[in-house]
């Protein structure tokens, strides 16, 4: 079995949203737990990388490790909580999860491990035409790459896409509800879930 560990990025601001993401709610489960949930049958380890201010709250709320953002690049975005799962760990692979995703499932993930190939540098889902840099596998190989571009302030996840081996997993490897890859960012976009789950 390959070696994975999970990271499921937890250190945005939510600004649009209002409050913090990974504590919003769908059906009772919190966003982060749907993460942890969909996660946790194919990682060894899971690290739940989040910012200083929540970290007394993800541990009342989970076992899971709790740790923030490496100082030096904190609130660098996500790149910033790939490279710090990175540098706690030497497995091959690491596996990111945003806490914002409520519909993720842990179908959707054994999909997506299938498709983890050591020779590509990052395999992540591009279905129906878009790309997903946060699901998916991230070789620890890439954490030079990363680490020159949090340097030079270029911490665009495309960055780091252009310039690796990328497999883009699409529907045509495996079919998948379209709303699994749904992210919520506005209040607004999360009115329309818990109303839509209601129905
Ligand atoms: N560890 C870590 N995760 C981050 C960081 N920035 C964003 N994320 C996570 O990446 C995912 C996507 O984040 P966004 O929705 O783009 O950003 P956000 O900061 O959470 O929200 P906004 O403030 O509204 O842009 C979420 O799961 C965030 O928690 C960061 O600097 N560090």
């Amino acid at each position: 079995m390959k070696r994975i560990v999970g990271a499921i990025l937890a250190g945005g601001q939510s600004r649009r949203f209002g409050s913090p993401k990974a504590f919003a709610k769908q059906n009772g489960v919190y966003f982060f737990q749907r993460a942890v949930e969909a996660l946790r049958p194919f990682v060894q380890e899971l690290y739940i990388v989040s910012h200083p201010a929540l970290v007394s709250r993800f541990q009342q709320e989970t076992s899971e490790k709790v740790i923030v953002d490496e100082q030096v690049y904190r609130g660098q975005g996500p790149l910033a909580g790939i490279y710090t799962v990175m540098k706690q760990t030497e497995a091959e692979w690491i596996f990111v999860l945003p806490c914002d995703m409520p519909y993720m499932r842990a179908s959707t993930i054994g999909n997506m491990v299938s498709y983890i190939d050591a020779s590509f540098d990052i395999v992540v889902s591009a279905h129906f035409g878009r790309v997903q840099p946060l699901v998916g596998a991230y070789h620890h190989r890439v954490i030079g790459d990363i680490e020159r571009l949090l340097k030079a302030g270029n911490n665009r996840m495309f960055w780091l896409l252009e310039k690796s081996r990328v497999r883009y997993v699409k529907e045509e490897d495996f079919f998948e509800d379209e709303r699994v890859f749904r992210n919520i960012n506005r209040a607004a976009e999360y009115d329309d879930i818990v109303t839509e789950d209601m129905l």
